[in-house]
């Protein structure tokens, strides 16, 4: 380990956590698979760090699964939350964990909305680092002495030591992966869960069909705390009822509340009023927990509700940056249904424009071979929306290397990936390939840098008549987080 505790060190140090891309892939061999004992893991470091579960109750957790829309759920029930924690509360502090993150790490760990700073990231990174040192024979019988949690957990066990140490007495949690036995279901007595849309993603660790993804999600719920979801496709939502039934809680399946008829929520699309109505369930819940002398409207929405959904800030997702040349829309879908979503999107930002030049596609998913199936949805939205079927003009498949000339940032070093496959950009291959007969029309390109993917895309508008090119980056928040990093610099945190 580096012998400095900055937040560099820090960084590095959470880096050396990463399963390395061959130990993923003896384990995938093998079908090993997060299970309880995942769980009782997470138990056992929380112990070493100084912690039971009984301590999380002090954080009031919003605990949030689903297989989209979970961090832009999470995001509304903090700003809504916050708006509350401004007028004095209660919440008194509002703590929000998320993942992945998008331009640093420390954007995982926010209180009052913005990201910790270096500083503190770095002195409570250390600290959990020490504490499972020093106690590290602490419930032996769970987690091996001496062990770490991987980078997720470890993550998450900072995220509650954070909270803890800053006195967060709200704190809404994403899960990681799944829910059963995701590190974020350590919580026992949440104020409240919340299930997202379901749909197909991480099926290895999850499996390969909405009612078993379903029975995941569904480990969030806890007898005694308030559960949401809003409507889901019949498997799911079928699952979700079966479990909540055996676990005797008491689901709540949510139309879009009409309260939101007035309210400004964007992107303006129905997936994200779901986001909201589950959003306003959970904030209501937390404030019942918090305030007893508070009752919802049901006819209106308080003003905090009001301007909490529609001043929410959740970077990378259906954002437009209008540059001298380029037109960005940037968004981090990376499952087939949201990136028909995104593309749906992004025609009808164009469709708004009377004067635009030629569409340009930036794609990547890293280290998922089914990633090319996400591929005719993305390609088929934008052909069909137009008038003469045209596609994309260019489409640009990149890695998710930030720099064409010194790599990675450090935030996004990633051991996970074949690093063979990224030098000789076999998966973006396989993506081109596909595209070329999708839409033997367009210019397909394989470009090695995010960086470079970005100029090549201002280039065709230079050599264009002078209409603003209209780009999609798309496919991975990893991508995503790469790219608004380039266009805005420092200031994109
Ligand atoms: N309810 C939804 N249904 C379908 N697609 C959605 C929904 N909510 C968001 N999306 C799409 O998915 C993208 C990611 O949204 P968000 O970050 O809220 O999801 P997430 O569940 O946190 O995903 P991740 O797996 O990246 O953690 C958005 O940009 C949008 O395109
Ligand atoms: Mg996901
Ligand atoms: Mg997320």
């Amino acid at each position: 380990m580096a012998a400095g505790r900055g937040y560099n060190d820090a960084i590095d140090a959470l880096n050396s956590l990463q399963t390395p891309f061959d130990v993923i892939e003896a384990r995938r061999k093998a079908g090993i698979k997060p299970d309880a004992a995942s769980v009782r893991e997470m138990r056992a470091y929380l112990a070493r760090v100084g912690y039971t579960p009984r301590d999380l109750d002090r954080l009031n957790i919003v605990h949030v699964a689903g297989t989209k829309g979970k961090g832009s759920t999470c995001a509304f029930v903090d700003s809504i939350l916050s708006r509350y924690q401004q007028q004095g509360g209660p919440p008194t502090k509002v703590g929000l964990f998320t993942s992945p993150h998008l331009i640093a790490v420390r954007e995982r760990i926010r209180i009052g909305s913005a990201p910790i700073s270096e500083e503190l990231f770095a002195r409570y990174f250390f600290e959990v680092w020490d504490r499972l040192e020093e106690n590290k024979h602490v419930a032996a019988d769970a987690a091996a002495p001496g062990s770490r949690p991987i980078y997720s957990r470890y993550l998450t066990l900072m995220s509650y030591h954070v909270f803890l140490s800053e006195g967060v007495d709200a704190a809404v949690y994403e899960t990681g992966i799944g829910g059963e036995y995701d590190a974020t279901n350590v919580v026992e007595r949440p104020v409240a869960s919340g299930i997202s849309t379901l749909g197909i993603d991480h099926v290895f660790v999850l499996g390969n069909s909405v009612d078993k993804i379903a029975w995941h999600k569904a480990g969030i719920m806890k007898p005694g705390s308030p559960a949401f979801t809003i409507e889901q496709v019949p498997s799911a939502a079928e699952v979700l009822k079966k479990r909540a039934t055996e676990k005797g809680v008491d689901l709540k399946v949510l139309d879009i509340d009409p309260r939101l008829a007035s309210v400004k929520i964007r992107p303006d699309a129905a997936f994200q009023k779901k986001n909201a109505t589950l959003a306003v369930a959970l904030a209501e819940a937390t404030l019942k927990k918090l305030d007893p002398s508070f009752s919802p409207n049901p006819e209106a929405l308080p003003r905090e509700f009001v301007d909490g959904l529609e001043q929410v800030v959740w970077r990378g997702r259906c954002e437009v940056k209008d540059e001298d040349t380029v037109i960005w829309h940037v968004d981090g879908a990376h499952t087939v249904d949201s990136l028909k979503m995104a593309a749906r999107w992004f025609v009808g930002e164009c469709a708004r424009r009377a004067e635009a030049g030629p569409k340009v596609l930036i794609f990547n998913q890293q280290g998922r071979t089914e990633a090319v199936d996400f591929l005719d949805g993305l390609c088929n939205t934008v052909k069909n929306a137009d008038p003469a079927g045209k596609g994309f003009e260019h489409v640009i498949f990149c890695t998710n290397v930030t720099y064409a000339e010194t790599g990675y940032k450090r935030d996004f070093v990633n051991f996970q990936h074949n690093p063979a496959d990224i030098e000789k950009m076999t998966q973006q291959r396989v993506f081109a390939d596909r595209w070329k007969t999708l839409d033997p029309a367009a210019n397909v390109l394989l470009i090695p840098s995010i960086e470079e993917a970005i100029n090549t895309a201002r280039g065709f508008a230079e050599k264009g008549d002078g209409k603003k090119v209209q780009a999609l980056i798309t496919g991975s928040l990893h991508l995503v987080g790469g790219a608004l990093g380039i266009l805005e610099g420092t200031d994109a945190l």
